[in-house]
C-alpha cells in the first residue's frame, strides 16, 4: 500500500500524521511501527490518525498511537499540529475546532500568530482512574496534594491523568536529572498497570520550569504536552506555581494555564509542518 503523510512537530514531538477523512484507514501495529522507525520509516514519537467524526456537532475524531504501534488516550503537542493540518489542508475553514479521542473530546483553538491553544480538559486525580496502585504506600502531603514514594526506585511522584497517565518528579536540574534510567523504571514500574508517562521537572520560579519527560513507549521525547500540563497541574497544587507558567522543554516552550481548580487546562505553543511524502507499506 502506498500511503500519503504529512511529517510535522510540535516544540520537537514529531508526528507522522494520516489523513482518513475520506476513506477509512486501518494500520496494524507493524505499519505503524514502520512509520515511526527512524531508519527504516519516515520516523515520528507518534502516529496521529485523522477520522471523521461519529458525534454530532464534533468536529473530528483524532486518533493516536505510540511509535510503538499502541493506541494511547491522549496527545497534547499532536493535537496541536492536528488543528494546523485541517486548517492547512483545506478540511475546515473553522479556527475553533472540536474533536473526539479515544475517551474524550477536545476543544482546539488557531490563534493569529500560528500557535494553537488546546483545551485540555481537567486533570483527573483519583488515582483508580490513573491507574495507579498506591496500597500500602504512605504518602507525604505538600501544599494541597500527595508525593508518593517508589522505594524501590528511590523517588517520590506526583500521579495524575492528563486523560493520559502521569507521574511527576522534581529535579534540582533536568540536565543532570537520570531520565535515562530513572525514567524507564518508573515508566513501566508495577504499580502503574497501564505505564507512566515520567516527567523531570525543574523550577526556575513560580511561573517558569524545564520539564524533560520520559514517554510511554516512546522513551524521552522533546517535548510532551500532556506532561507539562500534568507537570504544571502537580507543581500548582503542591503549591510551588502560579496558575500561569512558562515550560521549557527541549525542544520548545509551551505556556501551560490552570486558572482554578475547577477549570480546564489550556495549553498553547506551536504545530509545524516538516514535510510531505509518500511510502510504501
Ligand atoms: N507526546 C504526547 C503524549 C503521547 C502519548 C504518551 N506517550 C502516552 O503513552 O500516554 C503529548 O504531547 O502529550
Amino acid at each position: 500500500m502506498r500511503l500519503r503523510f504529512t511529517k510535522m512537530h510540535g516544540a520537537g514531538n514529531d508526528f507522522v500524521v494520516l489523513d482518513a477523512t475520506r476513506r477509512p484507514l486501518e494500520l496494524s501495529a507493524a505499519q505503524l511501527r514502520h512509520l515511526g522507525d527512524r531508519r527504516l520509516g519516515v520516523g515520528a514519537d507518534q502516529i496521529l490518525l485523522i477520522e471523521p467524526a461519529s458525534t454530532p456537532g464534533v468536529d473530528f475524531r483524532y486518533r493516536i498511537f505510540n511509535n510503538t504501534g499502541n493506541e494511547v488516550e491522549h496527545c497534547g503537542n499532536g493535537s496541536r499540529c492536528f488543528v494546523r493540518y485541517v486548517v492547512d489542508h483545506g478540511l475546515t475553514d473553522k479556527k475553533t475546532i472540536r474533536v473526539e479521542t479515544v475517551n474524550n473530546q477536545l476543544e482546539l483553538t488557531l490563534a493569529d500568530d500560528g500557535r494553537v491553544r488546546v483545551d485540555m480538559n481537567r486533570p483527573i486525580f483519583d488515582l483508580a482512574r490513573v491507574p495507579f496502585d498506591a496500597s500500602g504506600l504512605v504518602p507525604r502531603a505538600e501544599g494541597g496534594f500527595e508525593l508518593w514514594p517508589l522505594a524501590d526506585v528511590g523517588v517520590e511522584l506526583a500521579v495524575l491523568s492528563m486523560g493520559n497517565p502521569h507521574a511527576v518528579m522534581r529535579v534540582a536540574d533536568v540536565d543532570s536529572a537520570p531520565v535515562a534510567t530513572i525514567g524507564p523504571r518508573v515508566e513501566g514500574h508495577p504499580r502503574f498497570a497501564r505505564r507512566v508517562n515520567a516527567g523531570f521537572l525543574q523550577l526556575l520560579s513560580r511561573r517558569e520550569v524545564r520539564l524533560r519527560v520520559y514517554e510511554r513507549d516512546a522513551g524521552e521525547t522533546l517535548a510532551c504536552g500532556s506532561g507539562a500540563c500534568a507537570a504544571v497541574v502537580a507543581g500548582i497544587r503542591l503549591g510551588w506555581l502560579d496558575r500561569r507558567v512558562e515550560v521549557h522543554a527541549r525542544g520548545g516552550d509551551l505556556l501551560i494555564e490552570w486558572p482554578d481548580d475547577s477549570a480546564s487546562v489550556l495549553m498553547t505553543g506551536p504545530a509545524v509542518t516538516v514535510f510531505e511524502g509518500e511510502i510504501e507499506l
